[in-house]
């Protein structure tokens, strides 16, 4: 048992996902966190006179408290499962292009400045502040195609305490029209950075939880897309993929209809048959966007357990189209939440949250009466539900991360990584009513503290 006064217990509202359409809301609960941030023990509807026995039943009786304000709950923190840390220097740019056009002319510019390590040490830590005062506790970010800003974007990540995923990009071959020297000078060269950045990651310390097990900063192998690609190098990321089980991995899929057409004409297959051919098609694998996936490539995403992140913040931005996420779901894909800035202009998992909804409510109100739901389809043509919502931000992100043993919920035996909301005066009484209010109307003014692995990293009551 932990020594009494090493653990700490938050006491207040709580609101916790549960699966797809269920979430606790309880509003006098009790959290207790061990010093490495791990939750130790929870207990609902508990009132003042019951807190002292409570703590002596548990061994803690000298437990450090904190108590939640009226107006204030606590939930685990939101996890981005897309984004572009090498891209935030253009987010809100580029109004009204498209994907291929759009990577030409804005994005391959941008990341192209990250070859200079100082700029890098520069941008990336106000990078990680940005996400982590938005309330993300673990973010999956895409730095650039160089291996000392990566190492820089991963060094941050750990000293500012957020949990990461970080990806150098794979990426030896120019996407269609695009001319410029930002691609790799070899597959064996990416290939051969990757195995650095790896190795990087891996020399920065598990971070708070003291176990390599339950670290603070993943690799994740990052091929770029399919495009980016020469075949080569896809070989040569089967190896690496094959020889690392446990490594993740990230990329983009049917984002945009013409960049799907190159993809069929480059390799005369379904897009996502061209990974699965390159074993990278599995439970820890993240697809970013996933618009336009035909039904066989549905089933065979379910069959490799692999995941989807949900980007439509981007996905309206860069005119790509609606992805049926409702349809997903009910196929039992795993689906997250990405913000996929620079696509996305925001990189508020809130407002990700948002454009999810809007998303599903656009295909609600083109739905046709005949495809009415059936009982085995829940989610298909309906306005996503906010119990849907928010287990897409947490809980299902954790699960396409395939962390789902450690984060996305406050359970017992997972990480700390909460966010306490601050409704101030706009606080109602009930506490569901709060939430929906905290996701629709809120912003990061209403995040008062962000913890990571049970230390405090961010939020509006935290002086950095
Ligand atoms: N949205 C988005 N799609 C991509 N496809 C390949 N690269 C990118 C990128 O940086 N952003
Ligand atoms: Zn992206």
């Amino acid at each position: 048992m932990a020594s009494s006064h090493s653990v700490t217990v938050y006491w207040g509202s709580l609101i916790n996902p549960k699966t797809l359409t269920c979430y606790d809301a309880c509003p006098n609960s009790l959290i207790a966190v061990s010093s490495v941030g791990n939750i130790l023990w929870t207990a609902h509807d508990v009132g003042p006179s019951q807190l002292s026995h409570i703590l002596v039943q548990h061994g803690c009786p000298d437990a450090h408290i904190v108590r939640l304000n009226e107006g204030q709950f606590l939930m685990p923190g939101f996890i981005d499962t897309h984004t572009h840390a090498a891209q935030v220097p253009i987010v809100g740019t580029g109004y009204g292009l498209e994907l291929l056009k759009w990577l030409n002319e804005l994005v391959f510019p941008c990341e192209t400045k990250f070859k200079d390590k100082e700029y890098a040490e520069e941008v990336y830590p106000l990078v990680v502040k940005r996400f982590i005062a938005s309330g993300t506790t673990t973010c999956c970010y895409y730095g650039s195609l160089h291996l000392e800003a990566t190492n820089v974007l991963a060094t941050a990540a750990h000293s500012l305490g957020q949990r990461a995923l970080i990806g150098k990009c794979n990426m030896d071959k120019h996407t269609p029209g695009d001319e410029s020297d930002y691609i790799e000078c070899s597959a064996a060269v990416s290939i051969e950075h990757t195995h650095a950045f790896i190795h990087h990651v891996h020399s920065l310390s598990p971070g708070p939880s003291e176990d390599p097990k339950n670290p603070l900063i993943y690799p994740i192998l990052t091929p770029r897309f399919a495009l980016s690609c020469s075949d080569d190098l896809l070989k040569r990321l089967q190896h690496v993929a094959t020889s690392h089980p446990h490594l993740h991995i990230q990329t983009h899929i049917s984002e945009n209809p013409k960049e799907v057409e190159e993809v069929k004409k480059r390799f005369g297959c379904d897009y996502a048959e061209v990974y699965n051919k390159y074993g990278l098609l599995r439970h820890n694998t993240i697809l970013g966007h996933a618009v336009y996936l035909n039904d066989k490539e549905i089933d065979l995403i379910v069959e490799k357990k692999a995941g989807v992140s949900h980007c439509p913040i981007s996905n309206f931005n860069l005119k790509s189209g609606v992805a049926p996420i409702g349809k997903y779901l009910d196929r039992g894909v795993k689906v997250g939440l990405g913000t996929d800035v620079s696509g996305g202009f925001s990189s508020s998992m809130l407002d990700a949250m948002r454009d999810a909804s809007i998303a599903s409510t656009v295909l609600a109100l083109q739905n046709n009466p005949s495809d009415a739901p059936e009982q085995e389809n829940k989610f298909a043509n309906q306005q996503l539900p906010i119990a849907t919502l928010l287990y897409l931000a947490t809980l299902g992100g954790a699960e396409v991360c395939a962390l789902e043993h450690h984060i996305g919920s406050l359970d017992r035996g997972k990480s700390f990584d909460a966010l306490i909301v601050d409704l101030h005066h706009e606080a109602v009484s009930d506490l569901k009513e709060m939430l929906g209010r905290f996701i629709f109307a809120g912003d990061n003014r209403n995040i008062s503290a962000v913890y990571v692995q049970g230390k405090l990293v961010g939020g509006t009551s935290h002086c950095a």
